[in-house]
């Protein structure tokens, strides 16, 4: 057998390993997150949009929620406004969520679309205003002051948390050719625009969908312990225990909590890897090869 023969039968073996897990997830929902960090790249954001293209072809109903912090913080220094983050949130004034929803649901939102369209698929952009599908109430944040141990409430201005959420046009998308990416804006009953951590906005679909699997795309292998070694599977005790004692901090921790809420509100399995690894989202979902910090119960 020539070496080219053995290459073809090599990948021909990788396709046919994605048969059983095709067969589990058919039909089911997956909610991917894709963090700002993640992004940025041209050729991984083209293989994310394979991937999520895939996932589709085989029956999957694949919703993407993403983020896009870092794009944020640049627009917002062109304009001359500082970043300012408070336990993992930006604090957000109203110029600031006008400039959160024009990069969010405007550029980062359509380049999304655009990658995954030109893998020959059907992506259609939408944040939580479109078919009511996210309402926000203002972010009642309290935290505990690891020194002083007090309580302290936080204003972070138009921060939301998603309250509402109308799965009607999620189920429309699921059964048609069209996969919805989602951009974590949504609106208030009090008429207010709401910023939402994208992490948060995507548990609460992934919640509300019942979702098989919550995948966090971001730029760490996933949660690291206090020497930076990954932590493969963490418990939700352990994990509240590593947000109280530091070890996990600024933007992890939205996204483990996420996974603590998701977990309790039904979703199957919960996982944080790495984006930056070439076909994360396949290596994760069809192959025995996932890797990342999966969250149990
Ligand atoms: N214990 C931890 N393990 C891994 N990453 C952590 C931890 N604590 C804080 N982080 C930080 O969280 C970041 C990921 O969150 P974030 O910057 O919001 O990314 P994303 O844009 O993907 O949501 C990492 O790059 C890292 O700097
Ligand atoms: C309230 C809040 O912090 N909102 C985030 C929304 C974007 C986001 O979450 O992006 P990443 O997933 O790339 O971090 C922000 O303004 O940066």
């Amino acid at each position: 057998m020539d070496a080219h023969s053995t290459n073809g039968e090599q990948q021909a073996a990788l396709l046919a390993e994605a048969l059983p897990f095709m067969q589990a997830y058919e039909n089911k929902t997956v909610v991917v997150k894709y963090g700002g960090h993640a992004m940025g790249n041209a050729a991984l954001g083209k293989t994310f949009a394979r991937d999520i293209a895939l996932l589709k072809q085989s029956g999957i109903n694949p919703i993407v929620v993403h983020g896009g912090g870092p794009q944020i913080g640049a627009m917002l220094s062109k304009m001359g406004i500082e970043s300012h983050f408070e336990h993992g949130l930006r604090v957000t004034d109203q110029r600031t969520v006008e400039i959160v929803e024009m990069v969010l649901a405007g550029s980062i939102n359509k380049e999304i679309v655009a990658l995954i369209n030109a893998e020959g698929e059907w992506a259609i952009g939408l944040c939580g205003k479109d078919g009511n599908m996210v309402f926000a109430e203002k972010a009642k944040k309290t935290v505990i002051d690891p020194d002083s141990h007090i309580e302290r409430v936080l204003d972070l201005g138009f921060v939301g948390e998603p309250v509402e959420v109308d799965r009607t046009l999620l189920d429309l998308l699921a059964r048609s050719e069209m996969i919805p990416v989602l951009a974590p804006v949504a609106p208030g009953r009090d008429g207010h625009t709401y910023n939402i951590n994208a992490d948060t906005f995507a548990g609460a679909i992934a919640g509300a969908l019942q979702a098989s699997r919550l995948l966090f795309l971001t730029d760490v292998p996933g949660v690291l312990d206090k020497s930076g070694t990954l932590i493969r599977e963490l418990s939700v005790a352990e994990a509240k225990t590593l947000i109280r004692d530091g070890t996990v901090t600024g933007g992890m921790i939205p996204k483990v909590e996420t996974c603590i809420q998701a977990l309790d509100r039904g979703v199957e399995g919960v996982v944080i890897l790495n984006g930056k690894t070439r076909h994360a989202v396949l290596l994760e979902l069809l192959t025995e090869h996932g890797a990342g910090t999966l969250i149990v119960p």
